[in-house]
């Protein structure tokens, strides 16, 4: 598999995917080149620079997995690569502190005119009184996003002694409370802050937040600081309540159009200070988020959850740390009720019972989901597009939760009907090996791997002596073998573990063997 790195990312991540992957850094590459090259690629990193639009993805045929190394993806067409079922994943911590300290440092900055002062004296002038500043102790700073870098930003400002005030919905008032942080409303916060600070992703949301509207509301002489999104901050309105003074000055480090345009009018303005998007420029950032990064997309590419996805729901660690173990059992369970289905799908209901029914079982169900359309469709099915594929296909797909143990301590059961009729799968943990505990109401014990053939019989001697010989005279190798039985007498069912593929030809004889009722081969390595 090939990997293009198109933005520049640290090669301690370039040298982690160099590892299992053949990667090709081409940094700068006009609109028109990535379109070119980008079908040659399984997977794609980039930062903010490169933008990955619908002309981009509609040319990705071989992409499943685009890695951001950093926090916003707004640069990525989200919407577009999920409808392609391609992960788009970001390095959300790595840049954090850098981001957090970039913002602090771009507030003192500000209130005390160091950018300005320093241009000033290399320019050979002494000028004390023209650069007075503001504390920061006793002022009241606001924050937009109280999320990673707004509580890094809010814990340093109640350092230097500030009182903070905070805006975000998502946010819990006990989250808050617990940092000495109060909530309040947006225009609570414009009228109340001395600073204004910003950490909220760019959404149609948050687009503007701060235009003309906001500044005609806040406290006369507030400083603004942007290290979050261009365009929050509506730039020809911050440049117009700047010259009115109304706000006293800005600190921004993130622009609507980058390179920023050399004519945009926060440039001309001196109470502007300006950075080139350098807020998780760090060399510790930059390690943090690459290598954070490759590990994502070698995950992707492995087809193993990516626990920092941005188009699948987010599995907290304590969620993971109970399911992880499941989810391959859950996956082969899924091919092999696929290979037992006749017919057209119409539902698929999951039961969870016993202690791994109480978490968040909804990666489980993907994961079975997955391994079940995968046998049959030509497209990839991967963790993001499985939801969406079986919906599309009229596939009902239900879980059901129990504490209730039954047989085992944890069982996941499923049962797949189609307009043929049902069959059933259930499949447990020893130890850290999956196992298949029941075929269609036989109970079987085999491992769910490599290749299974599954023969059920009528309850007779020679049966299983007759499938052997086949195999043995195709040269096809069993691994292991059982009988199961179920409480109704007169079927049984063999259940054989075979070391390679069993020929089409050879299938069809194992079928046609008198008392033979239906023989399937399952196959658990594709997928
Ligand atoms: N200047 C730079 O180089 C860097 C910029 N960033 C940017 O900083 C921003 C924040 O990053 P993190 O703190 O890591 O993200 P985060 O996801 O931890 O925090 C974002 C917060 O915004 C809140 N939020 C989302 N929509 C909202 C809305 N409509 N109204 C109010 N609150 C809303 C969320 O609840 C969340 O708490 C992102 O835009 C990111 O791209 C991040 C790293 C470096
Ligand atoms: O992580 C983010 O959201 C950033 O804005 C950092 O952008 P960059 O990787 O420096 O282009």
């Amino acid at each position: 598999m090939k990997i293009l790195v198109s933005d520049p990312v640290s090669a301690a991540g370039v040298e982690i995917l160099q590892k299992e992957f053949a990667v090709d850094v081409k940094l700068k590459l006009p609109p028109e080149e990535l379109i070119k090259i980008i079908p040659e690629y399984d997977a794609l990193v980039v930062r903010s620079e490169t933008k990955v639009t619908k002309a981009v993805l509609a040319a990705a045929d071989k992409l499943k997995a685009i890695g951001r190394a950093g926090v916003g993806v707004d640069n990525i067409d989200v919407e577009a690569a999920t409808q392609k079922g391609i992960i788009v994943l970001n390095a959300p911590e790595g840049n954090t502190i850098a981001a957090t300290e970039h913002t602090v440092a771009m507030m003192l900055a500000l209130a005390r005119n160091v950018p300005q002062a320093h241009q000033s004296m290399k320019e050979g002038k002494w000028e004390r009184s023209k650069f007075m500043g503001v504390e920061m102790r006793g002022k009241t700073l606001g924050i937009f996003g109280l999320g990673r870098i707004g509580t890094g930003v809010a814990k340093r400002a109640l350092a230097m002694e500030m009182e903070v005030l905070a805006y975000d919905p998502f946010i819990s008032a006990d989250h808050a409370k617990a940092l000495d942080i109060e909530l309040a409303e947006i225009d609570d916060i414009l009228a109340k802050a001395d600073f204004i600070t910003l950490h909220l992703p760019l959404t149609p949301e948050t687009k503007n937040l701060l235009n003309k509207e906001a500044f005609a509301k806040v406290k006369p002489g507030v400083r603004i600081i942007n290290c979050a999104r261009g365009g929050v901050v509506n730039e020809l309105d911050l440049a117009e309540a700047v010259e009115a003074g109304i706000v006293a000055g800005a600190a921004i480090d993130v622009f609507e159009k980058e390179p920023v345009n050399p004519d945009n009018p926060l440039l001309k303005l001196d109470k502007v200070v300006v950075t080139p998007h350098l807020g998780a420029s760090t060399a510790e950032a930059q390690v943090g988020v690459a290598v954070d990064v490759a590990h994502g997309i070698i995950a992707a590419l492995r087809g193993e959850p990516v626990t920092t996805a941005v188009n699948m729901a987010p599995i907290p660690a304590h969620v993971l740390k109970v399911i992880k173990p499941y989810l391959d059992l859950a996956e082969k369970m899924g091919c092999l009720a696929v290979h037992l289905a006749d017919g057209r799908i119409n539902a698929v209901d999951i039961e969870y019972n016993g202690e791994i029914s109480q978490v968040d079982t909804k990666m489980l169900t993907t994961a079975l989901v997955k391994g079940l359309l995968n046998p049959i469709l030509q497209e990839s099915i991967n963790y993001v597009n499985a939801p969406g594929v079986a919906k599309a296909r009229g596939i009902k797909v239900k879980e059901i939760r129990s504490k209730e143990a039954v047989d085992f301590a944890n069982l996941i059961t499923v049962r797949v009907r189609t307009d043929k009729g049902e069959h059933r799968v259930a499949g447990t943990l020893f130890g850290q090996e999956g196992r298949i505990v029941l075929i269609d109401g036989y109970r079987v014990d085999v491992a769910a791997e490599g290749w299974l053939l599954i023969g059920p019989h009528i309850n007779k001697p020679g049966m299983v002596g007759k499938v052997g010989t086949i195999l043995g005279e195709a040269n096809v190798n069993i691994a292991g073998m059982q009988v199961g039985r179920t409480e109704t007498a007169g079927t049984n069912i063999m259940v054989m573990s075979i070391e390679s593929d069993i020929p089409t030809p050879v299938m069809l004889k194992i079928k046609a063997v008198d008392g033979i009722l239906g023989a399937k081969l399952v196959n658990f390595n594709a997928g």
